[in-house]
């Protein structure tokens, strides 16, 4: 599948993940957002995820992140949004850049600036809007597995993360650049459907 418009630079890129027959869907601007991610090398390796309370996404685990307010870069927001969704700083690095369209949703699409940091600063807590709780982000093909097989994290929950999540985490797991775009619609019951989606990698 051809690399989908709306994000920068995507011919220098080889595709990771495909899927969806229609045609991308049209939009008129894109808002920014951040997302950041703390995976810590261990052992055992882990990620740190939060766990909605409220809003947009609520009842799904995500990384920790929001809207890039006017006059903030993205890694001011992202530092922001990591400091009052779970109290925590970290030297975050810029991994990824994603859009997502939504069929009958806003006509701008969410430009969402993912980063990720090794370690952290200061004392986790549970806020109005996230609970964070770590996640086991073992290899299983790893060394790691074959010294130390235990684990007690609990496995990363995709079923209740965004449908587009399982496509781009193994590429910051992995510690990859990666960009990528998914159109969504909802059925009647609000369910969100992934209608088409494309993820890639530096060609270099
Ligand atoms: C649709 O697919 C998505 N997948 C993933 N993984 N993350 C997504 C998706 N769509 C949005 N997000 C992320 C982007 C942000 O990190 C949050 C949404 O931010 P929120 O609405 O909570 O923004 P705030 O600025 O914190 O908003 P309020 O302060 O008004 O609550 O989800």
């Amino acid at each position: 599948m051809f690399p989908p418009p709306g994000l920068l630079d995507v011919s220098q890129y080889i595709e990771t993940s495909s899927g969806g027959d229609e045609a991308w869907l049209a939009f008129t601007s894109k808002k920014l957002y951040t997302n950041a991610f703390i995976v810590s090398p261990g052992p055992p390796r882990k990620i740190l995820l939060g766990y909605k309370k409220r809003g947009f996404g609520a009842n799904l685990y995500n990384g920790f992140g929001g809207k890039v307010e006017d006059g903030e870069t993205p890694a001011q927001a992202a530092l922001r949004e990591l400091k009052e969704e779970c109290g925590i700083e970290a030297p975050l690095n810029h991994c990824g850049t994603l859009l997502f369209v939504s069929k009958g949703g806003p006509e701008w699409a969410f430009q969402i600036e993912i980063y990720r940091a090794d370690a952290y600063s200061g004392t986790l807590i549970e806020t109005d809007e996230m609970r964070p709780e770590w996640f086991s982000a073992v290899d299983t093909q790893s060394q790691e597995v074959a010294e130390k097989p235990n684990t007690t994290l609990a496995p990363i929950p995709y079923d209740s993360m965004w449908l587009d999540d399982v496509h781009w985490m193994p590429l910051l797991l992995s510690n990859r650049h990666f960009v990528g775009r998914a159109d969504f619609d909802t059925d009647a019951s609000g369910k969100y459907k992934m209608l088409k989606w494309w993820f890639g990698i530096p060609s270099t």
